[in-house]
């Protein structure tokens, strides 16, 4: 028997869950021991590697959380807001670090996963890779250098199957120009201009989504002035980065006592 750190992956048949199965079971720093889907899904009953076309992982896909959790040291989540919250209270009974990828949450449901973080290491990033969590230090920093004479634009793209906007990367980096301007973002935030908007509000922090084909993820941050313009950009070219950050996140919570944490924690950046 292993005494590697043992991970569940919920959500195991989403386009994340797969990316986050196969990265962990190529890893000789931990072990799959569990793939949890929603009940009456499809998959439930076969092992996960067959159910993703490819050879035996040795895990059979359950809707059975709270037996998967208690067999398990970390969770990793890359699931939809209400699921997560479900999944926060199941892995803080099973003392498991949950570290939670899912983006699209309302203030009202992140203010319900805390609870749960008095009992368990929770680690939450809208962007787990390493690239867009210094594109979100840089963000900061050009932000504060800059007066408002500079307009800060956030443009994201991704796939057409993507349920939230603007995404939980653009509102980090939202987050992060804000911070760096030393405003609150939900007093600038400009986000879904459509009509007769007016002219552009000096000081707001505007927003566009472009959603189409199979981008994975693109973010610009530009600061427009008169006669110039910065342009800060990540583009993700395979969910892998995200997958890799998840782990790296998930083992890094194993030395740490109960309390939420982010990508910043984990990258000491
Ligand atoms: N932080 C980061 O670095 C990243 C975050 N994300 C975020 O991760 C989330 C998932 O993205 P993606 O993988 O593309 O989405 P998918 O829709 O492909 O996957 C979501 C998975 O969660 C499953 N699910 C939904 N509800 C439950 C439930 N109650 N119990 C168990 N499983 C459930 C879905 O099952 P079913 O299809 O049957 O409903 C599906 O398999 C999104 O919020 C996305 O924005 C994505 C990439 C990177
Ligand atoms: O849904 C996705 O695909 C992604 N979601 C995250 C987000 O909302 O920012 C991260 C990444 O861009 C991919």
């Amino acid at each position: 028997m292993t005494d590697l750190p043992k991970i569940v992956v919920t959500g195991a048949s989403g386009r994340m869950g797969q990316m986050l199965c196969q990265t962990i079971s190529q890893s000789n720093a931990c072990t799959l021991v569990g793939a949890i889907e929603r009940a009456g899904h499809d998959w439930i009953g076969l092992d996960i590697g067959v159910a993703m076309g490819g050879a035996d992982m040795g895990v059979i896909v359950s809707d059975d959380a709270l037996a998967a959790f208690a067999q398990a040291q970390a969770v990793i989540d890359f699931t939809v807001p209400e699921a997560t919250i479900e999944f926060a209270a199941i892995a803080a009974q099973a003392r498991a670090v949950h570290v939670i990828g899912t983006t699209g949450f309302t203030d009202e449901q992140i203010e319900r996963l805390e609870p749960a973080s008095r009992h368990s290491v929770q680690v939450r990033a809208g962007n787990m890779s390493l690239g867009v969590n210094l594109l979100t230090k840089l963000t900061q920093m050009v932000a504060k250098a800059l007066d408002e004479d500079f307009d800060i634009e956030v443009i994201e793209a991704h796939h057409h199957h993507k349920v939230d906007a603007p995404s939980g990367t653009a509102l980090m980096l939202g987050e992060a120009a804000a911070a760096g301007r030393g405003v609150a973002l939900s007093d600038v935030r400009d986000a879904g201009r459509d009509g007769m908007t007016g002219a552009r509000k000096r000081g707001d922090i505007g927003f566009a989504v472009v959603r189409g084909g199979d981008i994975v993820g693109e973010h610009d941050v530009m600061f427009a002035a008169a006669g110039e313009r910065i342009v800060l950009r990540h583009m993700a070219t395979d969910r892998v980065i995200f997958a890799r950050g998840a782990l790296k996140a998930a083992l890094w919570g194993q030395s740490r006592g109960p309390g939420q944490y982010d990508m910043f924690d984990v990258l000491g950046l």
